[in-house]
């Protein structure tokens, strides 16, 4: 691997491919000349900063071009693409496909299998990625780097891994999403004015945040602060556990890995 491989994204105008692509771009980990991306129409908009960056229609010819291919479309469409990338490195974004289909369609037994989130478009992902086979120094520097530029990433030692990380952090930006908007109908269902409630919820869960991603900050202990300030926060946080707020966080991750898990397995046949 070097700084000089042409990087393809298969689906580079998606959501994700493009989050990807521009984070790349921004964060000078690939030269404009050396990305390629594809749609089905051949234009791919958000890189009209860019415009080195070549766009193609037929993924074949994305293949050729490229070192290496991200696959970034979703995963009912894998079955429409028809690429051979032999000794290439693949990285598939794509959840609940497993990672020896991928190998055995693209003929590359180079595979890795990634799994950003939304928060990418904002260079705030969390990236677990695996490798079918083991990867050479390079290539991990390589693909840690490439995860890097759209915010923090891991290698995970298994497949199964991956699978279970789709929920918990593939899907992870949508759980709090949820919080936030039954705070929000609380709030207006009590009388607020719907723009104070949504800002209001909007500034806490975003300040909430930022509080929590310092690196000295331990979760367990901020909510112990809370339970024993034994105030309105502690009032709040034990009515909520006792209605079943774990358990539900808890159901809805194992329905994200087990759809995951499923999706695989539909696939493998
Ligand atoms: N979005 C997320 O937060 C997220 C998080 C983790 C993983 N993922 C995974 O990332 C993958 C992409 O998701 P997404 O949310 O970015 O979906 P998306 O917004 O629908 O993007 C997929 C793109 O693939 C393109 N495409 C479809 N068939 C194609 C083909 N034959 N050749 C070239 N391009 C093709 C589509 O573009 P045209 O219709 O213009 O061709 C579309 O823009 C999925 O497999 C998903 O599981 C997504
Ligand atoms: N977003 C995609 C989905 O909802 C994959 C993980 C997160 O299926």
């Amino acid at each position: 691997m070097s700084g000089t491989d042409v990087i393809g994204i298969i689906g580079g105008g998606g959501w994700l491919g493009r989050a990807l692509g521009r984070a790349m771009l921004r964060q000078t980990f690939v030269d404009p000349r050396a990305l390629v991306v594809s749609s089905r129409s051949g234009h791919c908009s958000g890189y009209e900063e860019w415009p080195q960056v070549r766009m193609f229609r037929d993924n074949r010819a994305l293949a050729a071009q490229a070192d290496v291919v991200v696959l970034s479309v979703r995963p009912e469409d894998f079955d429409a693409i028809d690429i051979q990338a032999p000794g290439k490195l693949v990285i598939s974004l794509m959840a609940g496909v497993p990672a020896n289909l991928i190998s055995q369609r693209t003929k590359s037994r180079r595979v890795v299998r990634a799994m950003p989130n939304a928060a990418a478009e904002i260079g705030r992902s969390y990236t677990p990625w695996f490798s079918l086979v083991e990867a050479s120094a390079k290539e991990r520097t390589f693909v840690q780097s490439m995860f890097e530029t759209c915010g923090q990433a891991d290698e995970v030692p298994q497949e199964s891994d991956i699978d279970y990380m789709t929920g918990l952090t593939g899907s992870g930006p949508a759980l709090p999403a949820l919080v936030s908007q039954a705070m929000i109908n609380h709030a207006i269902a009590r009388g607020l004015a719907p723009s104070v409630a949504r800002r209001a919820v909007k500034s806490v869960v975003a300040g909430a945040s930022q509080l929590l991603a310092a690196d000295d900050v331990d979760i367990p202990s901020v909510i112990d602060t809370f339970l024993a300030y034994d105030g309105t926060t502690a009032a709040a946080l034990a009515a909520m556990q006792r209605s079943g707020l774990e358990p539900a966080i808890h159901a809805g991750l194992e329905a994200a890995e087990a759809r995951a898990m499923s999706m695989s397995a539909e696939r493998n046949g």
